[in-house]
């Protein structure tokens, strides 16, 4: 039997009064809540503590990406947080991604630490534009091998490398996978989609749903559908 997919919503609006009338809908412990770079920077940690305050496992997802020191230091803050789960790119390098997982070494209940393989928004051509000889899924591949290896809990990556990320890391390394999109709705920006149905019989552990959830009329009916298709 594979693990059951848990659905964090992208909250990824402009400010806190328009997150609340969707969060208020929303039970604990059916799903998780992401707070991403727009909504963190306009409504900063006290918003998060308020989340977590009411039970939501938390996904702080600011992509850390800077110098070994200045990633530790901020996981700590997030840690301080009491968020679940935590992000960094993995193409900061191994020094970055170590620096990241010592600095929670500390933590009873630390939250998990996950890497950004390559963003959902990028295509083949968008690697190799940034310099990327390699295909993607080997980039990919490649940076979810070296965040294991510095001991990080799981990666970010599109469902489509899912199977061969498995294959590779193992089935407890944790997936955590962007790009959802139910059977029609519009793709936008993400370049490597999969449904939530397909995604799910995968087994990755986390599936990331913001707008076909946050701009459908009904965000919590869009959720719950999304949910009902999981467990069909
Ligand atoms: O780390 C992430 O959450 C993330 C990584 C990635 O590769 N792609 C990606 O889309 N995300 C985030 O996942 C969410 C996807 O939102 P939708 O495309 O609206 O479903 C956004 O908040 C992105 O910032």
């Amino acid at each position: 039997m594979k693990p059951q997919s848990t659905v964090f919503v992208a909250l990824d609006y402009a400010n806190a009064e328009q997150a609340w009338p969707l969060i208020d809908q929303l039970d604990p412990s059916q799903c998780g809540l992401k707070v991403g770079k727009e909504l963190f920077t306009s409504a900063g940690p006290e918003f998060v503590r308020e989340l977590v305050r009411r039970d939501f496992k938390v996904f702080l997802d600011l992509k850390f990406h800077d110098i070994p020191n200045t990633v530790a230091k901020a996981v700590t803050a997030a840690a301080e947080l009491g968020v679940w789960m935590v992000n960094v790119h993995a193409s900061g390098g191994r020094r970055m991604l170590e620096a990241a997982r010592a600095a929670l070494n500390d933590y009873q209940q630390p939250p998990l630490l996950i890497a950004v393989t390559v963003l959902t928004s990028m295509d083949a051509s968008d690697l190799a534009e940034v310099g990327i000889q390699r295909s993607l899924t080997e980039h990919v591949q490649h940076l979810a091998k070296l965040s294991q290896q510095a001991g990080l809990d799981g990666v970010v990556c599109s469902a489509q490398e899912a199977a061969m990320i498995q294959d590779t890391c193992g089935k407890d390394f944790v997936l955590v996978t962007p790009g959802i999109r139910p059977q029609g709705a519009e793709q936008g920006d993400q370049r490597r989609v999969m449904t939530p149905e397909q995604a799910a019989k995968q087994g990755i552990q986390v599936l990331v749903i913001g707008r076909p959830i946050t701009q459908a009329e009904d965000p919590a009916a869009a959720l719950a559908a999304i949910q009902a298709s999981l467990t069909a």
